[in-house]
C-alpha cells in the first residue's frame, strides 16, 4: 500500500465549454489534511465535487491521471463509484440541511448511515446516542427526534460530521464547513473534524477561505486562483514565505481580518494585474 491516497494530474473541469478547474495536480498522502484557499468562485466547489463525483451533468470532467487508494477513478464505473461512496470518501458540504431528507427525523438519517456501515461486516452496529454524546451532545434524544430544520446549523453539522465519521471514510472532503457559523462554533466543528479524523485515521481535504484556518488545520495548503493552483506548499512555507502576489493578499486580508476589518472578497484590479504579470513569469520560467 503506498502512502499516497489520491493523486491527480491534470484536473479539468468546463460548463458548456467554459473551463473553471484548469488543470490542477496535487496528491494527497494518507492521513493528511489538505487545505485549499482561494476567494468566492476560483473553482474550489467544483474541484471538491470533481473529487467525489458529484459534478452535476451539464459538467464535463477530464485528467491525465486520477488514482484514488489505488484504484483508477477515470474510468470506473458507476457501480464502482457507488461502492466507494462512504467507505472511500464522504463529502461534508457548506449547507448541512443539503444532506438531509427534510421530512425525515434525525434518527432515521442515522440508522441508515449505520446499517450501511454494519453490511460492510466491518462493525456491530452502533448506537446513535452514543455517538451523540460521545461528540459532547448532551440532549442526543431530542436531537434525534429532531427534523433538521429543528436544529441550528451548528448541531446539523456536528450531526453530519458524526454520520461520516461512523462510516469510516478514507477521504473526507469538507466544504466550507463553518461558512456562515460564529467563530466559537466554527472552532468548535473544526476541532470535532479534525478529532474524527484522527478517530477514525481518514485524509481530510478541507476547504476555506480563511488562511489562518488552514494555517490551523492544515499540512498542506493549495491556494486557487481562477481555477488553477497557484502556489501549493506546507502552512510554514504558504504564511512564511509566500510568493504568489494573490497568497500574500489572502495572508494581509487574514491578518487584517484579525485586526477587525472586512476580508478580501474581491481581487482588486492592480493585483490582478500583479498576478497575471506574475503567472506569465512563473510560465516563461517552466518553458526556459
Ligand atoms: N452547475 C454549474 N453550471 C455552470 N457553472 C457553474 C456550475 N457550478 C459552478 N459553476 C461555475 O464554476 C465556477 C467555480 O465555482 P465554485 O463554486 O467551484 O467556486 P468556489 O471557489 O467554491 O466559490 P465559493 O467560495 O463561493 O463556494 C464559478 O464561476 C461558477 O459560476
Amino acid at each position: 500500500m503506498t502512502n499516497k491516497l489520491l493523486d491527480v494530474q491534470d484536473l479539468r473541469v468546463e460548463f458548456s465549454g467554459k473551463p473553471v478547474v484548469k488543470g490542477i495536480s496535487f496528491h494527497l498522502n494518507r492521513g493528511e489534511t489538505f487545505g485549499i484557499i482561494g476567494e468566492s468562485g476560483s473553482g474550489k466547489s467544483v474541484t471538491a465535487l470533481a473529487l467525489s463525483h458529484l459534478l452535476p451533468f451539464n459538467a464535463l470532467r477530464s485528467s491525465q491521471v486520477f488514482r484514488f487508494d489505488g484504484a483508477d477513478m477515470a474510468h470506473a464505473s458507476s457501480a464502482q463509484i457507488d461502492r466507494l461512496r462512504g467507505a472511500g470518501w464522504a463529502m461534508i458540504f457548506q449547507d448541512p440541511s443539503g444532506a438531509f431528507n427534510p421530512v425525515k427525523r434525525v434518527d432515521w438519517h442515522m440508522k441508515q448511515v449505520l446499517d450501511r456501515v454494519a453490511l460492510r461486516g466491518r462493525d456491530k452496529r452502533a448506537d446513535p446516542v452514543a455517538l451523540l454524546q460521545a461528540v459532547g451532545i448532551e440532549s442526543a434524544q431530542r436531537v434525534l427526534h429532531s427534523y433538521p430544520f429543528q436544529l441550528s446549523g451548528g448541531m446539523l453539522q456536528r450531526v453530519l460530521i458524526v454520520m461520516v465519521a461512523a462510516m469510516r471514510p478514507k477521504l473526507i472532503i469538507a466544504d466550507e464547513p463553518t461558512t456562515n457559523l460564529d467563530k466559537v462554533i466554527e472552532n468548535q466543528i473544526l476541532d470535532l473534524l479534525a478529532d474524527a479524523r484522527r478517530r477514525v485515521g481518514a485524509t481530510v481535504i478541507l476547504i476555506t477561505h480563511d488562511l489562518l484556518v488552514a494555517q490551523r488545520h492544515c499540512d498542506r495548503i493549495a491556494v486557487m486562483y481562477e481555477g488553477e493552483f497557484v502556489e501549493t506548499g506546507t502552512a510554514a512555507e504558504l504564511l512564511g514565505n509566500p510568493r504568489h502576489p494573490y497568497t500574500k493578499a489572502l495572508l494581509e486580508s487574514s491578518r487584517s481580518l484579525v485586526r477587525g476589518d472586512e476580508r478580501l472578497k474581491e481581487v482588486p484590479p492592480g493585483l490582478k494585474d500583479e498576478i497575471m504579470q506574475f503567472n506569465a513569469h512563473a510560465q516563461e520560467a517552466d518553458h526556459a
